[in-house]
């Protein structure tokens, strides 16, 4: 069945969830997780969550992977931006994140199970489908700002903007 993209008006967008995402990067890995609550609950991704009232991205970055991991990245480097316009949900606002540094041992928790991954083998048919679009060009460096129209979990539309080296 072919689904009719709607209009969303980007120029005067305002994503409603603000949100984050942690991509701890060691020795060739990538430290991901299986979702166990939460939007995209039973999906692969990387740790974060929604901001708290008062909360900078990177406060709640941390915050959220010590909650979910209990580790406590260092040094995050904002990498890019994620507008996801949504049918079912508020619009998600994401802010992503990378770090080579982190104290702490990545443990389960009733919110994540800890999944180091090959940088070879990042399990896309298990991750939301934007990832596709921007993951593997973020792991090799590269910062981005992308736009994507959602219905339901199915992506309908996406445009993506790479920072020039
Ligand atoms: N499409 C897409 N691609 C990649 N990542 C995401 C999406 N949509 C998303 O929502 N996300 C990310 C953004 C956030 O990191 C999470 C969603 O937040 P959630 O885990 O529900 O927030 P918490 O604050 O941890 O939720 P509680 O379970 O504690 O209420 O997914």
């Amino acid at each position: 069945m072919v689904m009719a993209i709607r209009e969303v008006d980007w120029q005067h967008w305002h994503g409603e969830m603000p949100a984050t995402l942690m991509f701890v990067v060691q020795e060739g890995k990538v430290l991901l997780i299986e979702k166990l609550r939460g939007i995209g609950k039973g999906k692969v991704n990387g740790p974060g969550g929604k901001i708290d009232p008062g909360e900078t991205p990177e406060q709640c970055v941390v915050r959220e992977c010590q909650e979910e991991l209990h580790i406590t990245p260092l040094d995050p480097v904002k990498m890019g931006e994620l507008c996801f316009a949504m049918s079912d949900i508020p619009d998600i606002h994401c802010h992503v994140f990378m770090a080579t540094r982190y104290e702490g041992v990545p443990t389960a928790t009733e919110e994540a199970i800890p999944l180091w991954t090959d940088l070879d083998q990042i399990p896309y048919d298990r991750m939301w489908e934007d990832d596709r679009c921007w993951l593997a060009g973020m792991l090799a460096g590269r910062k981005f700002f992308g736009r994507f129209i959602f219905e339901g979990e199915t992506m309908l539309w996406h445009e993506l903007d790479w920072q020039a080296h």
